[in-house]
């Protein structure tokens, strides 16, 4: 374990011992990626109220797979810890805010750095608050995250989603999203 990684984000840092894979939900922060992932895990909408400060751990399970999310928190002090998780994960899950349209060009270099060295790791590109005014279209977010250059070998997917009201049932899209990185898991296996 590296040493200068604090308590907080001690949790499944890869160690070289055997253990299950994880899929890894990164993105900045305010994205929505508890908020996603408590409302997948429950399939009704729950929003985050408060900011990840180190890691998020959620478990689903479906008929199809054994799923163990794992979030890091977006904040700036946190992204560099981000990589660290990499080497063992078996999909990357990346939330981006669709209507943060300041912060998309680090959003997309952020993306574009983690998966430099891995190219064939498959990537979920979740293009969360779609239920907002200003939210970008998937055909912007696709330019904006440059997508088209994210390798020919990889497995990539961009779907749109929002966790609108407390309480509801998810979305159809949530459910795909679901499907999709229950398939891809148990395909990677
Ligand atoms: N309108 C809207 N708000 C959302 C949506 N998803 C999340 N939010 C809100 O956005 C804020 C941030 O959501 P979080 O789920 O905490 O974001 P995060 O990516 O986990 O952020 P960090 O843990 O700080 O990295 C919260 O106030 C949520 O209620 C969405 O789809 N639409
Ligand atoms: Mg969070």
């Amino acid at each position: 374990m590296p040493k200068d990684v604090p308590a907080f984000l001690s949790l499944s840092i890869p160690s070289g011992k055997p253990q299950s894979k994880q899929i890894l939900v990164l993105g900045l922060d305010g994205a929505g990626k508890t908020s996603v992932l408590h409302s997948l895990a429950t399939n009704h909408v729950k929003r985050s109220t408060a900011p990840t400060e180190g890691i998020n751990a959620v478990c689903i399970n479906t008929e199809e797979a054994k799923m163990e999310f794992l979030e890091i928190g977006g904040s700036e002090s946190l992204r560099s810890y981000w990589k660290m998780y990499l080497p063992r994960v078996l999909v990357l899950i990346y939330v981006v805010d669709s209507a943060d349209h300041e912060r998309f060009p680090l959003a997309k270099q952020l993306l574009h750095q983690l998966i430099q060295n891995d190219s064939t790791l498959p990537v979920v590109i979740l293009a969360n608050k779609q239920d907002l005014k200003g939210a970008y279209c998937i055909t912007d977010i696709h330019d904006a995250l440059a997508l088209s250059e994210m390798g020919d070998e990889r497995k990539m997917f961009l779907i749109g989603t929002h966790v609108a009201e407390d309480g509801s049932e998810i979305s159809s899209s949530m459910k795909d999203a679901k499907e999709l990185i229950a398939q891809l898991v148990s395909e990677t296996q």
